[in-house]
């Protein structure tokens, strides 16, 4: 959907590129992140692809469209556009706000009033409450929402996000990025999306780009291939501690074996309640109550198979157990993903991930 042909920016003055001979390809509906430290070139980067920056040299393309040279209005008609510092109009109403850039396509107000209530629908926001409002009378997290809808006022195929939640607190961030997650869902636009939030990168990304110094890219994969293999040194150390956790988070607790369970349905009389190597599990209307033997714990970690293998360690620390029942999302008992399985498999991620950078660091001279 769009592809950067070796492009680079160079700023007037001395000193390197911002951005050198960068390529890279971003697909139909995926959202990729633009992840590195401060002054890499993220920013820069992203608005060539906008051309609110001009690049020095190589090329855009859109669809297989070199647009590198076509008119930049045209193009960002094409592009929604959001930033941190949100940038609605003071002395317009949401509406307004919202219907800029239909309005500038000549829509009739009908069909703008429309869009906008779709909109606000969309995200979350009464229409008939904050239609009229001025954005002074809305929280941050409400500017930043409304500055999602102005960006998908035209229903443009490509948005891009400057750190759009990076100036929230940490609980409305959650909270819009969750919304966020959800939205893209339903209208599946191609997103190119800049932070320097590596949680953020990794919940949101289908796949993230890391810059490395001198504005190249020093890995574009998937969250889990760069948490389980960091190319190099840099990464490793960008990604920081906790890789092996982060994993487990984006991984779910079905790519385990599960280990199958007896059951001892309520309507059996007696139930045994002590003794036995093996563990039972009591169901009640098929619903898993607790360990009848064998077990270490005194509560029962559930989990259900949408879950991660972090829910289901979470899960099992909860209940000081070592098995979590993991069952389907209709509540059904699948079977017990046991504390041993997931440090196998913790243990080879980690391996891999640590040789890997090893690896890269001998190689470089
Ligand atoms: N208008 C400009 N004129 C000259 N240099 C610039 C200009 N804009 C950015 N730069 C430089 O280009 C480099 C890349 O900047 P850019 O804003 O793209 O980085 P970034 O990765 O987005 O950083 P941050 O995370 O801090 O926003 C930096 O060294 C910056 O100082």
């Amino acid at each position: 959907m769009i592809h950067l042909d070796r492009v680079s920016k160079t700023y007037p003055g001395p000193g390197a590129p911002a951005v050198d001979e960068l390529s890279l390809e971003v697909h139909a509906g995926e959202i990729v992140v633009l992840l590195g430290p401060s002054g890499c070139g993220k920013t820069t980067t992203m608005r060539m692809i906008n051309r609110l920056i001009e690049p020095t040299s190589g090329r855009i393309f859109f669809d297989g469209e070199d647009v590198t040279n076509v008119n930049a209005d045209q193009l960002r008609r094409r592009i929604g556009y959001v930033i941190q510092q949100v940038g609605l109009i003071p002395h317009l109403t949401v509406a307004a706000n919202i219907g800029m850039v239909p309005r500038a396509l000549g829509w009739d107000k009908k069909r703008i009033q429309a869009r906008v209530t779709e909109l606000l629908d969309l995200l979350g926001l009464d229409p008939d409450v904050y239609r009229r409002r001025y954005p002074k009378q809305l929280s941050g997290g409400e500017q930043q929402r409304i500055g999602v809808a102005r960006a998908l006022a035209a229903d443009p195929p490509v948005m891009l996000m400057d750190e759009p939640f990076g100036a929230l607190d940490p609980m409305i961030r959650d909270r819009l990025q969750e919304e966020f997650l959800a939205l893209q869902e339903k209208i599946q636009k191609t997103v190119v999306f800049v932070t320097h939030d590596i949680e953020e990168a990794i919940k949101l990304g289908d796949r993230i780009a890391i810059f490395g110094k001198g504005g190249k890219i020093a890995q574009f994969d998937t969250p889990a291939r760069l948490l389980s293999h960091p190319a190099d040194e840099f990464v490793a150390s960008f990604i920081g501690s906790g890789g092996s956790v982060r994993l487990l988070g984006l991984q779910p607790v079905t790519d385990l074996p599960l280990e199958s369970i007896d059951i001892v349905e309520s309507s059996a009389v007696s139930v045994p309640d002590a003794g036995g190597a093996s563990r039972a599990l009591w169901v009640e209307d098929g619903r898993p109550m607790r360990w009848t033997r064998g077990s270490r714990g005194d509560a029962l970690a559930v989990v259900r198979q949408s879950q991660s293998q972090f829910d289901a360690l979470d899960a099992m620390l909860g209940a000081h157990d070592d098995m979590a029942v993991v069952v389907s999302d209709d509540g059904r008992v699948l079977g017990g993903l046991s504390l041993n399985t997931v440090l196998r498999h913790t243990a080879g991620n980690g391996r891999e991930a640590s040789e890997s950078a090893r690896a890269d660091h001998e190689r470089t001279p």
